[in-house]
This record gives C-alpha cells, sequence and structure tokens, in this order.
C-alpha cells in the first residue's frame, strides 16, 4: 500500500486534503485522525506536521509527501520534488529596518532570526557571507524590535506583518515557494505512484482550462480555430444548417475573456464556456 504524508495543520493542510479529495482519494472526516486509510486505491494517509514531512520522505519511512518547497529545502533531508502542485504560494525574503540593510553582501557579521536556518544557510553558504543564525519557532518579525536580530529571514505573503513591524524587505527574494509533491532522492516511481502524479495533473489542468464550444461560419473557422488550437486540434461537428460548424477544445482559464472577445470578433456566436471537474490528457 502507497504510504503518503499530508500536512496536519497550517496554510498547506485544507487545500492539499481538498485536492486529494478532488483526485479521488478518501481523506480523513475531523481534523483530529492521524491516519485515514482509502482501501479502493489501496493508499494510506499519515497527517503530520508540514515540517516534518520531508523527514518522512527521506528516510524512506513513507513513500509520497505534500509539503512547501522551503520546507523540503529547509530539512536538508535526502528528498526530491516530484511535482508543483499550484498552492500555498509564498516568497522567502529578508527584511530589515528601513535602510539599514541594502544587499545580502552587508549581513556579515549580522544576526539573522527565521524559523528556516537550513534556508539562510544554504543562501548564506553561496553568497560567501558569513553571520549569526538565530533560529526561532515563529512570529520572527519581532525579533529585530526586541534586539534579538538586526534582520529577519521569513515568508512574506501580504507584506503585512512586515509593515506593522516596522520593517523592509531588501535584496533579492532566497526562494519562491509553492506547496510540491515529494519522494526519496532517487526512487523510481512505481504504479501506483504514476496513476496519483497523474490524477494530481489532473486536478490542475481542471483548475487552469476550461472548455470552450461556438459555432462559426465555414468561411471563418480557420481563424476561430487558430485562437482555440486545443490541446491536439479543435474538435469541428457540422450544424443542422448549411455553412456552419460547431467548434469545441480546451483553453487556459486565464485566457478566457480575451479569447471570448476575439471570437466574437471574427464571427463566432453562441460561445460557451464549461467548467472541467477532472481530466487526463
Ligand atoms: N502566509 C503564509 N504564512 C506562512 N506560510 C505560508 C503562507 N503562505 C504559504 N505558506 C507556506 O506554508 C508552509 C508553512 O506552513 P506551516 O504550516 O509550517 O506554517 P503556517 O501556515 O504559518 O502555520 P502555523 O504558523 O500556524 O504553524 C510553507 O511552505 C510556506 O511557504
Ligand atoms: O506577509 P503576510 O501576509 O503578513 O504573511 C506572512 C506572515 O505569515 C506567517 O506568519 P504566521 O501568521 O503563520 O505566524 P508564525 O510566524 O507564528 O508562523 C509568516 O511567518 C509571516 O510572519
Ligand atoms: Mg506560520
Amino acid at each position: 500500500m502507497l504510504r503518503i504524508a499530508v500536512p496536519n495543520k497550517g496554510s498547506l493542510s485544507g487545500p492539499a486534503t481538498e485536492m486529494l479529495r478532488e483526485a479521488g482519494y478518501r481523506q480523513r472526516r475531523i481534523d483530529k485522525d492521524l491516519t485515514c486509510t482509502d482501501e479502493q486505491n489501496q493508499v494510506q494517509f499519515f497527517y503530520l506536521r508540514p515540517r516534518d514531512i520531508a523527514t518522512y520522505v527521506g528516510s524512506g519511512d513513507l513513500d509520497l509527501g505534500v509539503t512547501g518547497r522551503d520546507l523540503l529545502i529547509d530539512s536538508g533531508a535526502p528528498a526530491e520534488e516530484l511535482m508543483a502542485l499550484g498552492f500555498g504560494g509564498s516568497i522567502f525574503r529578508y527584511a530589515a529596518r528601513p535602510g539599514a540593510v541594502a544587499d545580502v553582501a552587508e549581513l556579515a557579521g549580522r544576526r539573522i532570526a527565521t524559523s528556516y536556518p537550513g534556508v539562510v544557510h544554504r543562501q548564506l553558504a553561496e553568497r560567501g557571507v558569513s553571520a549569526h543564525v538565530i533560529r526561532l519557532d515563529g512570529a520572527v518579525e519581532n525579533a529585530v524590535a526586541l534586539g534579538v536580530a538586526d534582520v529577519v529571514a521569513d515568508v512574506v505573503s501580504t507584506g503585512a506583518t512586515l509593515r506593522q513591524a516596522g520593517l523592509e524587505p531588501f535584496g533579492e527574494p532566497l526562494l519562491e515557494s509553492e506547496a510540491v509533491l515529494i519522494r526519496r532522492s532517487g526512487m523510481d516511481g512505481d504504479g501506483a505512484v504514476t496513476q496519483l502524479t497523474r490524477r494530481l495533473q489532473g486536478v490542475l489542468v481542471a483548475q487552469r482550462y476550461v472548455m470552450l464550444a461556438y459555432d462559426v461560419r465555414v468561411e471563418h473557422l480557420d481563424r476561430a480555430s487558430a485562437l482555440t488550437p486545443g490541446i491536439e486540434a479543435p474538435t469541428v461537428s457540422p450544424l443542422h444548417r448549411e455553412g456552419w460548424v460547431a467548434v469545441q477544445a480546451m483553453i487556459a482559464r486565464a485566457d478566457l475573456h480575451r479569447i471570448m472577445d476575439e471570437l466574437y470578433e471574427v464571427g463566432a456566436r453562441a460561445i460557451l464556456a464549461t467548467e472541467l471537474s477532472a481530466c487526463r490528457l
């Protein structure tokens, strides 16, 4: 049976469970449950702290896990990304009092507070900078006002927490993170792993694409189908009306309204967009 680690709390927990449910896997019914077995798909889910997940997967005690790219890198565990999952996005940055520090090179000898010492040590080593990294559990933005550190390195989402603490980000972001599916480094995926990743890809595609259908006169078909090339090619069927065809194609959700406007301009009518609930490409 495939054994998979899923975040039990925090920003990644709800979306991870939801995505697995959409991919057809049974998930725990209440937040207190530690495990859930999906007999039909032969998968057992273990609900663990997101920060611990790379450790379990890296040791080989669990086959796969859902965690943040930043947490994976921070752990230093021998695990690797199999696929990005499109949620839990964040940016990891340095911040300090305005004007105090302008660049990573100026961090030499400074005190840096962070919950991600692995990420920070790695980046400082790459840049050849020697600084003091102070590991805190959370609320690191307070560390500067309290005199514990000169600089913080933390997840920035809206930036509201930094502003509230009177801090400003500086330098290039250390990394851009999102939720990722991980496995032990160098492990070959067997059939069960391939089935899971294909199902998750299907959920991502269903989120990112919509099905578009429209009617168009035959003489405008080439211009219209150039706007909607689909995955292989658009499906074109005859209409029960001389000189007209019906066209169907998948398009990226982000382009939906632009493409609908342009189709209308080239003469397409009855342009309808439909949500996808699942797919295999
Ligand atoms: N606004 C955010 N704050 C913190 N982590 C975020 C945010 N948005 C996305 N993430 C991602 O969530 C993961 C951290 O999740 P984790 O559960 O450890 O912390 P959390 O969501 O802040 O929860 P808590 O602090 O309550 O434990 C990281 O991969 C991080 O990049
Ligand atoms: O840019 P923002 O939108 O303000 O979000 C970023 C903040 O959110 C997280 O903290 P969280 O609330 O999880 O508290 P923690 O530091 O105790 O984990 C993160 O550690 C930052 O402090
Ligand atoms: Mg947090």
